[in-house]
């Protein structure tokens, strides 16, 4: 008796698939292409970095992979045999502004995500002391948001967006609000979140150089009209420092987005 050995295919199904996307909003009679073209595969454990300028439907693109809008057209898969994906439950999200609530501490801030899923109270504080510990904020568990600075409590709402420990992070702007110096800090502190959690995460910006040092892959989207240009990996080592950015190979990567954002 023969027997035909299946074939095992090891390679790791992606945990997001784009393919095609485009999305239309519509008031009264009138159409507007917020992004199209959008194809992309992002494996689990990678940080893509999203840029482009104003308007050309970044933010459009993290709702549809929040699942807050349905694409127009394309496929919008995201989730693999091995991991299963409720929007609802996987996703993290960090917004231009950290948004937290004025009357809880930062600890009670952290934990909200957890307390709304119904999550055990006891482990999602165990959890959120150990996450305000890795995004180094330890000793400012029982502050309140004013007592912190823009970058800590930028630091809480990372915290805030892993509690619940979500598949898909989805970052918007994050660290448009701080000063330039604040902002190169929290890079560096991204990547070592990044590499700690291991996590998947999509990161707006609107800064080409950020983009560069922050993705594994970079999806370059151009507005008028709004789609995706092109994406491709960023294949600079890891840990990655600030010195890395005037290097040659550095500079191709950002010349590289600026030529497709026709800035060349
Ligand atoms: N609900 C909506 N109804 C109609 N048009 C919208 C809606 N939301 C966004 N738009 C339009 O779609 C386009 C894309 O918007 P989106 O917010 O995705 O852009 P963006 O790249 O994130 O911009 P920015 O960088 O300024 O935040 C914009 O021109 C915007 O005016």
């Amino acid at each position: 008796m023969t027997m035909n050995a299946a074939r095992i295919d090891t390679t790791p199904e992606p945990l997001i698939r784009l393919k095609g996307v485009r999305k239309v909003y519509r008031t009264g009679t009138r159409e507007f292409v917020a992004v199209s073209d959008v194809t992309m595969d992002v494996n689990e454990g990678e940080m893509v970095s999203l840029v482009g300028p104003s308007g050309c439907g970044k933010s459009t693109l993290l709702k549809i992979l929040a699942g807050l809008h349905d694409a127009e057209e394309g496929e919008v898969r995201i989730g693999n045999a091995t991991s299963a994906f409720t929007p609802g439950r996987d996703v993290g999200m960090v917004f231009q502004q950290a948004l937290l609530l004025k009357w809880r501490t930062i600890l009670q801030n952290v934990i909200l995500p957890a307390q709304i899923l119904g999550l055990a109270r006891r482990e999602a504080e165990a959890r959120a002391r150990e996450l305000l510990a890795m995004v180094g904020l330890s000793g400012f568990e029982t502050k309140y948001p004013y007592e912190l600075s823009g970058g800590m409590q930028q630091r809480a709402a990372i915290a805030r967006a892993l509690v619940h420990d979500p598949k898909l992070i989805l970052m918007d702007e994050p660290f448009g609000a701080l000063d330039a110096l604040t902002r190169e800090k929290m890079n560096l502190e991204m990547l070592r979140i990044w590499g700690e959690s291991r996590k998947t995460i999509i990161f707006v910006t609107h800064s080409i150089q950020e983009a560069v040092f922050l993705g594994s892959q970079c999806a370059v989207l151009t507005a008028g009209p709004a789609r995706m240009a092109d994406h491709f990996p960023i294949d600079l080592p890891h840990p990655r420092t600030l010195d890395m950015k005037a290097t040659p190979e550095f500079g191709a990567y950002t010349k590289r987005i600026y030529h497709l954002l026709g800035m060349g």
